[in-house]
């Protein structure tokens, strides 16, 4: 087993452990980001070839609740020794730490946040190495260069995950009945399939594939969670917090041609304009505590991905002192967007439909700097490579329950949102998952 500098110098285990040391210094363009990455303890967040990719573990933690991760962390980043830094430092250069979260805190156990040991980061043309470590560093060390290239997953095979095609769709239409009820106004039900692969599947693979052709989606990697997500819970930089906000959703046709018309019907769509509605003002009611100056764009725009057309408001707001991205992810998680409206109601509706382990599906995962700045997505268009066999992947979809809904329609759309993963394993042609 690995010895990570938290046991070296024992920071978890005294009340009151040293300080963390960092230091951050400019580099000439590495490359392609997720090149640099070694096999193991890879992390990785990237979009259109901006962002960080990191390595080691300085520290780590367990947090109980997302509102306990943020205590933790500004509790650690008030006492970093830093040894060098950037002038005039871009977001995210310096000390970091890397973090996903359960969906439902029930089974928080699997939250984490991680303080790597080294991490490059580029944004806006420039590029930069922060080393942390427990200790005073002697040494800055060499700049990273590519590691050996992952491979390809070979030999897949699919598999059914906690319900079969019509089970799934049964449940959903048990939604929409109770939906009819008055009882709740939406609610996001998920499925997931597995893939196994004859060896272990390396996690770099698909960061490299998802990166490369879902460019303006965010990719990351988090303890064997990898994924390529189009939806932005929150992100401060500085005071300015920005939410991208989906839900209302088309499947891209074959014949590219048609996506205008596409585009246009979910534009006009009513079923998808009040799902989206609905996930707006969640996210609107959760930021007001927090922020002042929200802006709530009148309309939805359309997102164009490569596999599916999405409803898109981006709402800005401006933070109030001490609102970190930790504490904003925590207002704002679980948004209508991947749990349902009321929150409440629809909370205690999914596990009984689904029958499924979210795990960290569909909850935060980002990354938060010393400063309290950060990005802290929806962990949507992923899988979970499994920890008990890492030959095999547990992929996640879902799809926005609401009156008008179809469970046929439903089910098209969770295969349509599976897609990124399967082509990142290298599985969109071949036999299709169930
Ligand atoms: C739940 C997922 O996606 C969410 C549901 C959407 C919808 O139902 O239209 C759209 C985007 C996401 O907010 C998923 O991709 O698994």
């Amino acid at each position: 087993m690995i010895e990570t500098d938290a046991e070296r110098y024992g920071r978890s285990a005294g009340p009151t452990p040293p300080p963390l040391h960092v230091s951050t210094v400019e580099i000439a363009d590495p490359g392609p980001l997720e090149a640099l990455l070694p096999r193991d303890g890879a992390l990785a967040w990237v979009r259109r070839g901006d962002g960080m990719v990191a390595w080691g573990e300085v520290d780590r933690y367990k947090p109980t609740s997302i509102s306990d991760a943020e205590e933790w962390w500004s509790g650690l980043s008030r006492d970093v020794v830093v040894s060098a830094e950037l002038a005039d430092a871009p977001v995210g250069a310096g000390l970091v730490a890397f973090g996903s979260f359960v969906f439902d805190p029930d089974s928080a156990g699997r939250s984490a946040l991680v303080v790597p040991r080294t991490v490059v980061g580029r944004r806006d043309g420039r590029a930069w190495l922060t080393r942390i470590s427990a200790g005073p560093e002697t040494a800055p060390g060499p700049v990273p260069t590519p590691t050996e290239p992952p491979r390809a997953p070979t030999g897949l095979r699919w598999s059914e995950g906690a319900l079969s095609p019509p089970a799934w769709q049964h449940a959903v239409g048990q939604a929409v009945r109770r939906i009819g009820t008055g009882a709740l106004d939406k609610v996001v039900l998920a499925r997931d399939v597995v893939a196994t692969a004859d060896d272990e599947i390396d996690p770099r693979w698909l960061v490299a594939r998802l990166a490369d052709r879902y460019a303006s989606c965010w990719t990351y990697l988090v303890d064997g969670l990898v994924g390529a997500t189009p939806e932005m819970l929150v992100r401060r930089e500085g005071g300015l917090v920005t939410s991208r906000v989906l839900a209302g959703t088309i499947r891209r046709s074959a014949a590219g041609g048609a996506d205008l018309q596409l585009g246009a019907a979910l534009a006009r769509s009513s079923k998808d304009l009040e799902e989206h509605e609905y996930a707006v003002a969640s996210v609107a009611r959760a930021l007001a505590p927090f922020c002042s100056g929200i802006h709530v764009p009148d309309a939805p725009y359309v997102l164009e991905l490569p596999n599916v057309l999405h409803l898109a408001t981006d709402v800005t707001a401006v933070a109030r002192p001490g609102a970190s991205a930790l504490g904003l992810a925590a207002a704002l998680h679980p948004s209508a967007a991947v749990c349902g409206t009321p929150t409440d109601v629809a909370r205690a509706l999914i596990p009984a439909l689904e029958h499924l382990d979210r795990e960290r599906y569909a909850g935060p995962v980002g990354w938060v700097d010393g400063r309290g700045d950060g990005e802290w997505a929806i962990a949507l268009r992923c899988g979970q490579v499994e920890e008990t066999d890492p030959r095999r992947i547990r992929l996640f979809a879902g799809c926005g329950i609401v009156a008008g809904s179809d469970p046929e329609a439903e089910l098209a759309e969770s295969v349509a949102k599976l897609l990124p993963m399967r082509e990142a394993l290298g599985g969109a042609v071949g036999p299709p998952p169930p």
